[in-house]
């Protein structure tokens, strides 16, 4: 595992705001694929305050997402919503630069229109893809034991395996023609599933997240403390 790992969440986040920064000097659109959920939060709200939210070009940067849910934007489980709320109500960013996954629309349809949007990205490759993890080894919404690793799409339908709620999910062969992966994995919470990671071969576990990585570029975990406490360094 190749892991990265921060006293804080905090400073996990600036580190990831940081990047930002860096990224969007590039004289060119860069492509960044969001994580939804709970963790990162922190990292909008970081990267809606000062120093970031003017030190970042964000007409340089182009926001997609690794998955969202089948709801209207105003919905607290939208993973577009949150980042509206916490991120680009504070920010000069434009609209053309933000590519959500519309779960206000009729899924399928939906489906089809975010694929085809998807061809604004050169090679389908992706500059940098942030990931998160769910305490069941989900990560964006690819699931364990229902993730075909093989679909060739680009974008998929999939359902929780618990509540049964509708998304639209990136498929782990476009996330991995990405430059760059980076799992942020924040809190106790997650600390046994990561040790699993950590010390097993992927191939013997039914995480999608231990599985899919960059397969030409970088993968790596931004871990904080709590996250990390039961792996060795
Ligand atoms: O359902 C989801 O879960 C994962 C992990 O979320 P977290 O609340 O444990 O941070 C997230 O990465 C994914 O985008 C989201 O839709």
């Amino acid at each position: 595992m190749n892991k990265v790992i921060f006293e804080t969440a905090q400073l996990a986040v600036e580190k990831i705001a940081q990047e930002f920064v860096e990224y969007s000097k590039q004289d060119r659109p860069v492509h960044i694929s969001l994580s939804g959920g709970s963790t990162p939060k922190l990292l909008f709200k970081t990267l809606a305050q000062s120093p970031f939210n003017t030190a970042v070009k964000w007409e340089n940067l182009h926001f997609w997402w690794g998955d969202d849910r089948i709801v209207p934007p105003s919905d607290p489980e939208s993973n577009y919503g949150e980042v509206q709320k916490l991120l680009f109500d504070h920010i000069q960013i434009p609209e053309e630069n933000i590519h959500r996954i519309r779960g206000e629309a009729n899924v399928e349809d939906e489906l089809v229109r975010f694929t085809k949007e998807l061809d604004l990205v050169p090679n389908h490759q992706f500059d940098w893809i942030i990931l998160g993890m769910g305490g069941d080894g989900h990560t964006a919404s690819l699931f364990p034991h229902q993730t075909d690793f093989n679909d060739p799409n680009l974008a998929v339908i999939a359902k929780h395996p618990e509540t049964g709620q509708i998304r639209i999910s990136k498929t782990a062969k476009l996330i991995e023609q990405a430059k760059r992966v980076t799992y942020l994995v924040t809190g106790a919470s997650k600390a046994n599933i990561l040790q699993e990671i950590a010390t097993k071969d992927a191939k013997d576990l039914p995480y999608p997240a231990a599985k899919i990585q960059s397969k030409n570029g970088i993968t790596e975990w931004y871990l904080d403390r709590d996250a990390a406490e039961l792996i060795t360094e």
